[in-house]
């Protein structure tokens, strides 16, 4: 364990729910594997059921862990288990929950050489939206507030009214500076390097503009259905759970202006500048799916009018990007499961070069690939070697992980995880931002756009393939095949690659 971060009790409400299981302790034990755990700590998971003794719910963490993990060193998860307990609480009754962190901070003490005062608490309130104002009121009552950190997960509401109800709610406990919202997406490492990518390389920035840029997408298919969340999906629907949230964060990040520094209050305000600048999104320009099937899932109502799939326009009305389109897209039940950001650039007008079968060239396309193992591939012109001057397509690829020595990824819970302990809010979300971002898709909430069904494994209803000028990459682009068959695993050395197909 890593002895450069402060005493910490960790507490995870909501530990027997799907997002602790999938996310939070997997993120716990590959920071502890990683030796990025503080050197003294407890960890408690609360609920209002107890799914046991202690050893009954390390029992359900260590099959959690086995699921999402895969190869679990037991020198690994058998201490970070020793220091897990449960304990139940709710909105109304916290008392025990307060005894345990209290004999937790106890156990630190024995072992830190430390004060009390130097130990913190970490809160995560991973429970759903409507449990946690009821929670913060029990957290102020119970006394745990101080020296604490407060994470929060998506939705931060569900339009701006609501926003900042929850905001309100928050900040009758918490200052500012001990809440964390979360979005998981910034916590992957392949979005950080959209930032690096920018701002680290010469050949990018000064091109980052509507001089250079035709446009961008920003394309997250998924291929899985609601999967047993119907009644989350009632609640919530596509435009809320992944627009709002994560696609809009996507592009915050590929449309800031310079931060001059990778601090919370220097990302944060570069942040806020671009956000301020979106235009509120037309509904005549957002096209809304649902797939086929989805009413006969569990929970869900056989009329639903819930979107599954969101595709919108959004137009960013500073000097930088102005007429420049930001498409975006995503789904469930889709024909692939990509992260997906292109960049298309301009055509550069020397028509006298053509491809070999003559017609208009491709565009040149700047491919980010948000995987788990994140690629970058521009598709470049090139004169095909032989006696003739023509044009053929090539792409230069960037394999993030592999081709990048110590390359050390971290999982983005993992990260953010590790964050919180840090104290940087770098990745993590003002409540200023949650209010912009409501405000600019607040005509689509009272506008919504009907609702489309389209084909299990499809590219969505007819409407969405044809809102992108130049159509969207994703499910057209022979390149992007190849590029698929390589994140299949037939990976060969970084380079330039004929296109084929
Ligand atoms: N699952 C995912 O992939 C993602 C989830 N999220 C967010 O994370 C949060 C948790 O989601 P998820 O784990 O999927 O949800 P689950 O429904 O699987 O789990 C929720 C947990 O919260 C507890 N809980 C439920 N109601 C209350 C209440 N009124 N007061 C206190 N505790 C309560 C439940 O335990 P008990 O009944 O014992 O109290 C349960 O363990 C939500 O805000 C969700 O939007 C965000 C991103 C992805
Ligand atoms: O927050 C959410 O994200 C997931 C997609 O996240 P990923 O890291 O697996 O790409 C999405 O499936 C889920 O509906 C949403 O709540």
């Amino acid at each position: 364990m890593s002895s450069d971060l402060a005493p910490h009790v960790l507490v995870l409400f909501g530990a027997t729910g799907d997002l602790a299981a999938r996310k939070l302790f997997p993120g716990l034990y590959r920071l502890a594997a990683a030796g990025r755990l503080p050197e003294h700590f407890e960890v408690i998971g609360s609920g209002r059921h107890s799914p046991g003794s202690d050893d009954d719910f390390r029992q359900q963490v260590r099959e959690a862990l086995a699921e999402f993990v895969g190869d679990v060193d037991e020198a690994v998860a058998g201490p970070l288990l020793e220091r897990t307990r449960f304990v139940t609480s709710s909105a109304d009754d916290g008392s025990e929950l307060a005894a345990a962190v209290a004999e937790a901070e106890d156990r630190v003490l024995a072992t830190c050489g430390c004060l009390l005062g130097d130990v913190r608490r970490l809160l995560y309130l991973s429970v759903p939206p409507g449990a946690v104002k009821g929670m913060v009121g029990m957290l102020d009552r119970e006394d745990l507030v101080a020296r604490s950190r407060l994470v929060t997960e998506k939705p931060f509401g569900t339009d701006l009214a609501t926003a900042r109800e929850l905001h309100d709610v928050l900040a009758t406990a918490f200052t500012e500076d001990q809440v964390f919202r979360i979005d998981h997406f910034l916590g992957k490492e392949a979005v950080q390097n959209i930032l690096a990518l920018r701002f680290a390389n010469g050949l990018f920035e000064p091109a980052w503009n509507r001089h250079t840029i035709e446009s961008v997408q920003i394309d997250v298919p998924e291929k899985l259905t609601v999967e047993g969340r119907g009644s989350f999906y009632e609640g919530t629907g596509c435009l809320r759970d992944m627009v709002t949230t994560h696609l809009a964060q996507l592009l915050g990040f590929v449309a800031l202006e310079d931060p001059h520094a990778f601090r919370a209050s220097a990302i944060r305000a570069a942040k806020a500048a671009t956000f301020s600048a979106v235009r509120p999104i037309d509904p005549e320009r957002v096209v809304f799916g649902q797939y086929d099937g989805y009413r006969d899932e569990p929970d869900v109502a056989p009329d639903s009018q819930v979107e599954t799939f969101v595709a919108a326009e959004v137009w960013i009305d500073n000097d930088r990007w102005r007429d420049v389109p930001f498409y975006l897209r995503t789904g469930k039940a889709l024909a692939d499961g990509r992260r997906t950001i292109t960049v298309r650039f301009r055509d550069p007008r020397h028509r006298w070069l053509k491809p070999e079968g003559g017609g208009t060239p491709e565009p040149n396309e700047l491919v980010i690939e948000l995987a788990d193992q994140p690629r970058i591939a521009i598709d470049v012109r090139a004169k095909r070697p032989g006696p003739d001057m023509a044009l053929v397509e090539g792409v230069f690829r960037l394999d993030l992980v592999g081709d990048v020595p110590g390359a050390d990824p971290l999982e983005a819970y993992e990260r953010l995880l590790l964050d919180v302990m840090r104290g940087d809010r770098t990745l993590f979300i003002s409540s200023e931002e949650v209010d912009r971002l409501w405000e600019i898709f607040q005509p689509v909430l009272d506008r919504r756009p009907p609702v489309e069904t389209y084909a299990v494994g499809s590219w969505g209803p007819a409407p969405a393939l044809e809102l992108p000028l130049g159509g969207w990459r994703l499910g057209n682009h022979p390149p992007d095949r190849e590029l698929r068959q390589t994140h299949a695993g037939s990976s060969g050395p970084s380079g330039t690659t004929p296109r084929t197909g």
